[in-house]
């Protein structure tokens, strides 16, 4: 058998040997692998098993739920739950903190998750995801607070997404890179396809939601309007544009051939702090765009550096191939300058 056919498992096992993560962290993720393994199911057999289309509840993000945003809560939560090191689940779609240990210990795992990305893909039949983010604590949590959940992105041990595309992929990286597993039909095995996933430095890709440009500020109108300029504008060079409306399926792209992706704070999102948001969206993407070789700012700060102020926060994001970000980021403080 070649390295390329290895299973998540015997991979995380290899990782173990050579980088000595847990046992608890290895369990997890294979709890982590079960929960995604389930949700590809549920949404492939959705057109029949009548779980396709919108709850009439309302999540604390203030968005109408799918039915399979709440399946696919519900898997991350029960699975999670089996590790008895984790202390807390943090989830997009619940406004509160879950706490599953009434006296945690420092060492103890926070796992945050937004449980299906791309939800607004769902009816349309287009690749969504799930994506993850685990902490270990240093010191021991209090379940009265659930502000000190609040960690920094840098304080990542783990992070990860699931996409549900034509195939399903589980990405994952526990510090030391980033590979990659594709589930098998059959076997129903995660095996490793991905490996050593590197983002090149540049670019001539970039995906953002375009019909946002006029409410973005002067930076990023810049280098939108300096890549649509084309080979006679300052670039030098002509751009392609990609947009999934899944930050799953575009990061997904930038691991695989490199690109940038803008979610910017903009006068339409300002007042909320941006669109994506930082504990379960933000943090977990960069810390795996980074350990692919990229980068990832808010335009002024590099994400993981944010200090979170609360678990639902939204945050700017730019991410990506690191010399394109670079760029950005010196677009923001010529203006800030
Ligand atoms: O609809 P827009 O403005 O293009 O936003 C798309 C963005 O919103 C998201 O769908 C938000 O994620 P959720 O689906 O988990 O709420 C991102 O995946 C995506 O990048
Ligand atoms: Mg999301
Ligand atoms: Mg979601």
């Amino acid at each position: 058998m070649t390295e390329h056919q290895m299973t998540f498992r015997q991979f995380l096992l290899q990782d173990q040997r050579r980088h000595g993560i847990s046992d608890d962290l290895i369990f997890l993720l294979e709890d982590v692998a079960t929960a995604c393994r389930i949700i590809s199911n549920q949404i492939r057999s959705g057109a029949f098993s009548d779980n396709l289309g919108s709850t009439d509840t309302t999540n604390v993000q203030g968005e109408t739920q799918k039915q399979l945003d709440v399946i696919a809560n519900d898997e991350f939560v029960r699975h999670c739950s089996n590790c008895s090191r984790v202390a807390a689940l943090v989830s997009e779609e619940v406004d509160e903190v879950y706490w599953l240990k009434a006296a945690p210990e420092a060492g103890d795992y926070i796992v945050y998750f937004d449980p299906l990305d791309g939800s607004s893909n769902l009816d349309v039949n287009l690749s969504v995801g799930s994506i993850f983010s685990i902490v270990e604590t240093t010191r021991a949590l209090d379940p009265g607070d659930d502000a000190s959940v609040l960690r920094r992105g840098s304080e990542q041990i783990c992070a990860g997404y699931a996409i549900y595309g034509p195939s399903t992929a589980l990405i994952v990286t526990t510090g030391t890179g980033v590979n990659g597993f594709t589930h098998q039909q059959g076997t129903g095995e995660f095996r490793l396809t991905y490996r050593d996933m590197t983002i090149p430095p540049e670019t001539r890709e970039f995906a953002i939601n375009a019909s946002r440009r006029l409410a973005w500020e002067a930076p990023v109108q810049r280098y939108f309007d300096e890549c649509l300029a084309g080979t006679d504008g300052p670039r030098g060079a002509s751009f392609n544009m990609r947009w999934t409306a899944s930050m799953v399926a575009d990061v997904h792209r930038i691991l695989t051939r490199g690109g940038v992706f803008l979610y910017p704070v903009d006068s339409g999102n300002r007042d909320q702090g941006g669109k994506l948001r930082l504990m379960y969206e933000a943090n977990p993407m960069a810390l795996i765009v980074e350990q692919a070789g990229g980068a990832a700012t808010t335009g002024s700060q590099r994400i993981m550096d944010v200090e979170p102020t609360s678990h639902h926060q939204r945050v700017s994001v730019i991410l990506g191939s690191r010399d394109e970000v670079a760029l950005i980021e010196s677009y923001h403080g010529s203006v800030s300058g």
